[in-house]
């Protein structure tokens, strides 16, 4: 979905890109451009379709740009300004519309805009070079909140400070300490992780700091902890508030002194070890509690990152699918390349107490009963399918009843193309024939859906 702007003083030409654009993100307008610049700036876009007069073409792009690097344009421009329109394309737009321009000619330019805009993004990171390319799709966010925590893993990581990752199950605080590992000076050290709240009390201490022949009943060798394999490294504490009163006290010591012992043993030993811990509990709560040691607090809490709840990310919904169903595709080789638009939107609906691992969880499930190339609702449990439906229109919502009708032959049109081409394997012939349309008809159906008859072709074997 994209958040669109459409800068025009003509009402045809924004009620004609609103209607056919309506399915494909939310759309705004604006009569003048310093309106505009003042939306883009509340809340960036990712598309803004511009009078060529008003946006007064390469400062304007400029203007925009530099609040957001991967905003596409498209100017709109009457025909005798055909040049100007060029012009605007070899400044940076991704296409232009020449007056009067139909439903058509804006599904022709949607293709290229989904390219252009990926190939964008790829270079500006390839340049900036800080992120490294494997990591590229999970930096990818257009969240504030999450913007600005990928600001601040770019600050610390570098760095040897201790980091303390906070947020609920599932939000993504294993894969934030492993981003910022890779982006360490340590990369090329050892990142061990521990999930503390899965061992018991009584093992914890001798899991991080090893022990000696003999230190207790069935230590019968000596044995290094995590903090010694992790030397030169990073060690993530997975669940650090649920440590033991005795292992909290070995911890202070490794972040004041940077030493520790391992259990029965004398001998003091260095840690060069940067730490990063997690946890999903409320810690300044535990010490007011007295469960948690305050100078172990203080010493954890030098550089907090709070990962939002996906429910507060849901911008991000596409971004994560797209991973997932990009990793299915390899784990699985069904080739499923989209969720329908419906259930994306539906998701919108549902409150995510499992957060991205829920949504990982679920598509894999989804992915693996899916015949068709679209993943569909009828394969989510049946609490995200509900979800998923109080996104379809109903009497009551603030939709006009032409646009829930529109909306509902839309999606109606999607799932029906979808399954037919399923069933066809893409032929476009066949496919026509058995809707009882043209194929010039249903080839128009195609781009506006913005479906590709290669999607369905069987996949050849190996
Ligand atoms: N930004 C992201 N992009 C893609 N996948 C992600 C992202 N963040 C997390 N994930 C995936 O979501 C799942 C859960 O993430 P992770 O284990 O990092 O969460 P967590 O907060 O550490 O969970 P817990 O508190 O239960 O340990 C993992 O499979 C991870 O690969």
């Amino acid at each position: 979905m994209k958040d669109m702007l459409v800068l025009t003083n003509s009402e045809d030409e924004y009620r004609l890109i609103s209607n056919t654009l309506s399915d494909a993100g939310s759309i705004r307008r604006a009569f003048d451009l310093n309106t505009a610049l003042t939306l883009h700036t509340q809340s960036p876009f990712d598309l803004i379709m511009a009078d060529i007069e008003l946006l007064a073409a390469h400062p304007g792009m400029q203007a925009f740009s530099s609040v957001n690097p991967f905003v596409q344009f498209i100017v709109l421009c009457i025909r005798s300004n055909t040049r100007k329109a060029l012009e605007a394309v070899k400044a940076g737009a991704v296409g232009y519309l020449l007056s009067p321009f139909c439903e058509r000619d804006i599904h022709l330019l949607i293709p290229s805009l989904n390219r252009t805009r990926s190939k964008d993004f790829e270079l500006e990171y390839l340049r900036d070079r800080f992120w490294k390319i494997e990591w590229m799709d999970i930096i990818r966010s257009k969240n504030t909140s999450m913007k600005k925590i990928f600001e601040n893993v770019r600050s610390v990581a570098p760095t040897i400070a201790t980091v303390l990752l906070l947020g609920e199950t599932g939000t993504g605080k294993g894969t934030l300490a492993r981003l910022i590992h890779w982006h360490s000076q340590r990369s090329e050290k050892p990142f061990i992780s521990i999930h503390c709240g899965a061992i018991p009390d009584t093992l914890i201490e001798s899991e991080l700091f090893g022990h000696e022949k003999g230190a207790f009943t069935g230590a019968e060798r000596k044995r290094p902890g995590r903090f010694e394999m992790a030397d030169g490294g990073t060690i993530f504490l997975d669940e650090v508030g649920t440590i033991s009163p005795s292992a909290q006290i070995k911890l202070l010591q490794v972040l004041q002194d940077g030493t520790f012992s391992r259990i029965g043993g004398d001998s003091l030993l260095k840690a060069n070890v940067r730490i990063i811990a997690a946890t999903n509990l409320d810690l300044e709560d535990a010490v007011r509690k007295g469960t948690y040691r305050k100078d172990l607090f203080y010493r954890l809490n030098v550089f907090p990152i709070e990962i939002p709840p996906l429910k507060e990310r849901l911008e991000d919904m596409e971004y994560l699918v797209d991973i997932f169903l990009k990793k299915l595709n390899v784990k699985y080789g069904k080739n499923i390349q989209t969720v329908h638009p419906s259930v994306i939107e539906g998701f919108g609906h549902y409150e995510w107490p499992g957060n991205i691992r829920e949504l990982e969880n679920i598509l894999e499930r989804a992915y693996i009963l899916e015949t068709s190339p679209v993943i569909a609702s009828g394969n989510l449990p049946i609490e995200t399918q509900m979800a998923v439906a109080q996104g379809i229109p109903a009497p009551g919502t603030d939709l006009t009843l032409a646009q829930a009708r529109q909306h509902a032959v839309n999606a109606c049109e999607f799932s029906y193309l979808t399954c037919l081409l399923a069933q066809t394997h893409g032929r476009i012939n066949d496919t026509a024939q058995k809707a009882g349309i043209t194929a010039r008809q249903l080839n128009r159906l195609l781009t506006r859906h913005g479906l590709d008859k290669k999607q369905f072709k069987p996949k050849k074997d190996a």
